[in-house]
């Protein structure tokens, strides 16, 4: 069978994007689909497959799989995607709502391939987590965004292992059994901070992030360290910007603003 995607980035961070209104692909299919088209050595190549769905209640519903095939609730980087698909093909305005599995959210498309999203409430925050691996000693901040991340400060952002201890702090006891994205943070000048992240599905380093841009910010609000709006430079060097509203650490009111690309579209054979 031959399909119609468009594959977009976003600060990075690529997507294969399908239309899917129409259930041309089965949910029982989406594993196996995710792990073939994100191939980059045997097919499209992408960190992520995602589908665009019919919604009953708001403009379309967003489905989204790592490249290994796991399922995700949300993507930040994938949800300025969506957006933005949804807006070229015509299964949206310029303003939408959709929905994903961690929430509602409100998008708009700004000039200049950018899109702004209006997110649920973040949860699960935990502070202060101590944990020892192979003697490098890490004090993280956890807090689900719509997906699980542990936040590190680090001095220099060049300096960390992001793989070798991204990848153990992911498989650590401590984030079992969903397991956590890893986002190392620096603060720099002007209310700015520098992030890297392991990511949970890809398992490896991405470019970039959304919902780790988010905690990172979130976190570094909560330490004093950046004030809401956080401007952000991803990995790849894309300029982000993260505002939220905080009051005796309840996180509401988060929005995050950053590029999407339509990098080009296609026909696939499946
Ligand atoms: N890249 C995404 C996050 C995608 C899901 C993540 N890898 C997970 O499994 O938790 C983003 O931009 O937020």
């Amino acid at each position: 069978m031959q399909i119609n995607f468009s594959k977009l980035t976003a600060a990075g961070n690529d997507f294969v994007l399908i239309d899917n209104r129409e259930n041309i692909i089965s949910a029982k299919d989406y594993q196996s689909l995710a792990v073939k088209l994100c191939d980059r050595k045997y097919s499209i190549g992408a960190d992520g497959l995602i589908l665009l769905e019919k919604s009953s209640s708001h403009d379309f519903k967003m489905k989204y799989l790592n490249s290994d095939g796991s399922h995700a609730s949300m993507c930040g980087n994938g949800g300025r995607s969506i957006a933005m698909f949804a807006y070229e093909i015509g299964a949206a305005k310029e303003k939408m709502i959709f929905e994903t599995d961690a929430g509602i959210i409100a998008a708009g498309i700004i000039p200049g391939s950018r899109v702004k999203l209006d997110l649920y409430n973040p949860k699960d925050l935990r502070r202060n987590i101590k944990l020892e691996i192979e003697g490098e000693k890490f004090d993280i901040d956890f807090i689900d965004t719509g997906v699980p991340h542990a936040v590190i400060f680090v001095d220099d952002i060049e300096k960390p292992d992001v793989f070798k201890y991204g990848r153990a702090i992911r498989l650590h006891k401590e984030f079992a059994p969903a397991g956590t994205n890893v986002d190392f943070v620096q603060p720099t000048k002007d209310n700015t901070i520098l992030v890297r992240t392991y990511e949970r599905g890809v398992e490896g380093e991405t470019l970039a992030c959304g919902t780790g841009i988010i905690a990172s910010a979130i976190i570094s609000g909560l330490k004093g360290l950046a004030e809401s709006p956080v401007k952000v430079i991803a990995r790849g060097g894309d300029n982000l910007s993260v505002s939220f509203k905080t009051e005796a650490e309840k996180i509401t009111n988060v929005i995050l603003e950053g590029p999407a690309i339509i990098s080009f579209t296609g026909v696939v054979n499946i």
